[in-house]
């Protein structure tokens, strides 16, 4: 199989979606390899070893996406890409449909094949393709909202751990899974006093049972949302309805109950984000304000950390982007069923259930494309 690795054109996006090791592992099979020049610089891989590695490089974005059978990316196709993507061509990256009907629209047109990383899912339900990433951001979620709780970043003032006699500050996690695991874990570790909201008993029991003694469990509902956040200082949303629209857990009106300089960290910013007020932000203007709450909702978080993200995102979808080139997407989607969740769209009609009732799509089975 023809593979084009384009280089990422979001905002600091600075992740690649094949490591020159990668590429050693699909050139060794017997398949061709294309990576737009300069794609791994970011993540720290030069041409030269994508060369050494047995890849061509290829100047432009036009001729990568115009060679390749399966385009391998990070981010969902941004507007420039998207009348360079051909009808069944297979295109394996991050899509997040459920929070841009522009680029859900774009990709019906296109009449691709379009795989996305975040739906693939293992038969325990698990997301292999967004644990990775979301072991990243969780971490990141605190580092950024310690820092954006600082007095000249518009927060609160308090540090995180507080100071012998003084007490740490409260974090507040909305989810726990990956991300909010991830999240208390370094928050705990910094020494604030954290508390993780779930709706399901047998994670909080979980939770429960390996964090540490200064993370709390709770159960997610509004009347125990609107309690707590009167007192945290920082709110991390790390909600996940696998393929749809986050659910809104802190509305608007919620805002002016916290307290000036309050941070929330909108994790879930990707599938729409758990706070009402959230919009998406990037590395270069992450934060905004409203009712005094600092908003920090960059949708690529882990692309500010490119050495360790490019390794650990590519270390998860390697092998099944093996399976693709070895087999071709229909095989390897028949004989896989966790390759064959990740199918979001193909040929112009959605298969994904979530994605189509987001936007009051017709869905279609996709045994229709698998026999
Ligand atoms: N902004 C960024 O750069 C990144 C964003 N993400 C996003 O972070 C989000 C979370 O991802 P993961 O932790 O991997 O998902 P996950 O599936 O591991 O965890 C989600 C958790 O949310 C819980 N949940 C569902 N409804 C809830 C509610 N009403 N209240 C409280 N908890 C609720 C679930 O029970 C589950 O434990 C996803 O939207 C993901 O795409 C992930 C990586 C990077
Ligand atoms: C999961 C995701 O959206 C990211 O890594 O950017
Ligand atoms: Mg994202």
């Amino acid at each position: 199989m023809i593979i084009g690795v384009p280089k990422e054109i979001k905002n600091n996006e600075n992740r690649v979606a094949l490591t020159p090791a990668g590429a050693q592992e699909l050139i060794k099979r017997g398949h061709t390899v294309y990576v737009q020049s300069t794609a791994g610089e970011g993540s720290g891989f030069l041409d030269s070893e994508y060369e050494s590695a047995g890849a061509k490089m290829l100047p432009t974005i036009e001729e990568t996406y115009e060679i390749a059978e399966m385009i391998m990316k990070v981010k969902e196709p941004i507007e420039p890409e998207y009348k360079l993507i051909k009808e069944n061509q297979l295109v394996f990256t991050y899509f997040h449909f459920a929070s841009y009907e522009p680029l859900t629209k774009a990709m019906i047109e296109s009449k691709a094949v379009c795989l996305a990383y975040e739906t693939v899912e293992k038969e325990d339900r698990s997301l292999p393709l967004l644990v990775p990433m979301s072991e990243v951001a969780g971490r990141m979620s605190v580092q950024e909202g310690a820092k954006y709780l600082e007095k000249p970043l518009k927060g609160r003032g308090i540090l995180l751990g507080g100071v012998p006699g003084v007490r740490p500050a409260k974090v507040l996690i909305l989810g726990g899974g990956v991300v909010g695991t991830n999240a208390a874990k370094m928050a705990a570790g910094m020494g604030a006093d954290v508390t993780i909201m779930d709706v399901s008993l047998p994670r909080l029991r979980y939770l429960d049972d390996v964090m540490p003694a200064n993370v709390n469990t709770f159960m997610s509902n509004e009347y125990n949302i609107r309690e707590l956040i009167t007192t945290h200082d920082l709110i991390i949303g790390a909600v996940l309805i696998p393929g749809a629209k986050a659910p809104n857990l802190i509305t608007r009106d919620m805002l002016k109950d916290m307290r000036p300089g309050t941070v929330l960290v909108d994790v879930a910013v990707d599938q729409g984000g758990c706070i009402e007020t959230c919009k998406p932000t990037t590395h270069q203007d992450p934060t905004y304000i409203i009712d005094d709450v600092v908003h920090y909702c960059v949708a690529n978080m882990p692309g500010a950390v490119p050495y360790t993200s490019t390794l650990a995102l590519t270390n998860a979808t390697l092998p099944y982007a093996i399976q693709l080139a070895n087999k071709g997407w229909k095989k390897a989607c028949q004989e896989n069923e966790e390759l064959k969740l990740g199918l979001n769209i193909i040929n112009g009609e959605v298969v994904y259930k979530a994605v189509a009732e987001t936007f009051n799509l017709p869905s279609t089975d996709v045994s229709k494309f698998l026999n």
